[in-house]
């Protein structure tokens, strides 16, 4: 569901973003900002996370402006699947029926009436002003009418009409949490015999992430993160959080020895580098280095340890991002995986942090939940197979592979990893769980092994997954 449940009783305008100013200009332009970018989302595939920081700036938005136009824009992106079941309620018209730009209106109005602190009145009068600007005087009425029967209820309310306790669970979880249907399918079976935890999940994935910085080591520290006002973070040594302001203020983050990067993705950097290893233990490689957040870690630790990282991606402009992330002693090279240009077995330790779906990272990318059906999941199988299988060509015997995904969805994890070692002799599955709490001791809740599964609900990261593999001698 929405993150926030505000009950009408606790609306307080003095204390919520932007709140003693919901009329005027301001608030104008930071409502009409986030419905810019929820428009940029639908129709050009941009990307929230990077767009509205650029609009923000385009527009002159900053402090509490900015924080309440960001809260509207993920609130609403993140709610769609809810308030779509409510709006179907209070429209005498079809959704479907609905002008998509009208429709993205409609959604922000009602996330503003049931989960923000904004009084409904000015909630409503300013959703009808920007459908107005938007699709004209006639449907500013529509917008109104719909948006003020919206106000009929609060959250709860509507929910015990839209996902009643007796409802098809799945119904139930996929409207009252806001996710596609088959995405609650797809994390059900991925929490196995943690299934009654899928509340929990889906919870998770609809609260705003916590800002992870990471202290590149050699380059920065912890320290000096704390210094400019993170906090400790549980478990990644590198990681301090960022409770509030703009990371790019700090001055390890601007010069490129800090980073934002979730804790999840430290901690499989980390236990690729901590694997044990027989032999030399020179030469790292990243397949998928793209844009360069665990390339920025593993090559530190590499510089750190006498070795050095090759770092590749197929995309011209990620390996360019990727050039800025890692240290001067990496190399970084435009290539496809799937076809390595180096010799069999070159490399001691390769990660392979496949493209996939990013159902791990909804909490991030609020919007990557409507974007794409199960089929997707499907078109992605042959390429993660592709790269992992070139990943442990390129280990020599006696080397590590880490595959990792930013989604738990069993088809990007686990069966590719059977499918491809059921083809070959020469792989051991290390106990990753082993691994990651030898690095990290008190890091539980990773499953049972031998891959390791983090999540939202129980570690406050993504739902990153991680398999460690050996290619045997
Ligand atoms: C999940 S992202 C990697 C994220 C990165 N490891 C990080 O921590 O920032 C996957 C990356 O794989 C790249 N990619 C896709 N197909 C590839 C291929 N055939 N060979 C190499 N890179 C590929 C994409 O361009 C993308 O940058």
């Amino acid at each position: 569901m929405p993150p926030t449940r505000h009950r009408r009783g606790s609306r307080d305008g003095n204390r919520r973003p932007g709140g003693p100013r919901h009329t005027g200009r301001p608030q104008d332009l930071v409502r009409r900002t986030a419905f810019d970018v929820i428009r940029a989302v639908a129709t050009r595939d941009a990307y929230a996370n990077l767009l509205l920081p650029a609009r923000l700036r385009d527009r002159g938005l900053t402090g509490r402006d900015a924080a309440l136009a960001t809260e509207l824009t993920y609130g609403t992106l993140r709610g769609r699947g809810t308030y779509d079941a409510v709006l179907a309620l209070c429209s005498d018209r079809e959704l479907r029926r609905v002008d998509a730009p009208l429709l993205d209106v409609l959604r922000l109005g009602a996330h503003q009436i049931l989960a923000t602190r904004i009084p409904p009145h000015a909630a409503v009068g300013t959703a009808v002003e920007l459908a107005r600007t938007v699709s004209g005087p006639g449907q500013a009425k529509f917008a109104n009418a719909v948006l003020r029967k919206v106000a009929g209820r609060d959250l709860d309310a509507w929910l015990a009409i839209i996902a009643p306790p007796d409802a098809d669970p799945t119904t139930r979880l996929s409207i009252a949490h806001s996710h596609p249907k088959w995405i609650v399918s797809a994390l059900r079976d991925a929490l196995g015999p943690d299934r009654d935890e899928i509340d929990a999940l889906l919870a998770a994935d609809n609260a705003r992430p916590r800002v992870t910085l990471v202290a590149r080591p050699g380059r920065a520290t912890v320290d000096e993160l704390y210094e400019a006002g993170a906090e400790p973070s549980p478990y990644s040594p590198y990681a301090a959080l960022l409770p509030e302001g703009d990371p790019a203020g700090i001055a390890a983050i601007r010069e490129g020895r800090a980073a934002v990067q979730d804790e999840a993705s430290q901690l499989v950097a980390l236990a690729l580098a901590e694997t044990p290893l027989d032999g030399p233990d020179a030469r790292w490689a990243d397949l998928c280095a793209g844009p360069g957040g665990k390339a920025g870690l593993l090559s530190a630790l590499a510089t750190g340890r006498g070795a050095r990282l090759l770092a590749a991606d197929v995309q011209p402009h990620r390996a360019g991002l990727v050039a800025r992330a890692v240290d001067d002693r990496a190399g970084v090279v435009v290539a496809d995986g799937t076809a390595p240009a180096w010799r069999p077995g070159a490399f001691d330790r390769v990660m392979v942090d496949a493209p996939c779906t990013g159902l791990g990272a909804l909490r991030r990318r609020p919007e990557a939940r409507w974007r794409r059906g199960p089929e997707a999941v499907a078109e992605l199988g042959p390429l993660q197979r592709g790269l992992l299988a070139a990943a442990l060509d390129s280990v020599r015997p006696g080397g590590v592979v880490a595959y990792v995904t930013c989604s738990p969805h069993l088809a990007e994890t686990r069966v590719v990893v059977d499918d491809v070692l059921r083809a070959r002799q020469d792989v051991e599955s290390l106990d990753s769980p082993a691994v990651l709490t030898s690095a990290v001791p008190g890091l539980t809740g990773l499953g049972d092994g031998p891959h390791a599964q983090f999540w939202p609900h129980r570690h406050g990261t993504d739902a990153m997954f991680l398999a460690l593999l050996r290619r045997k001698d």
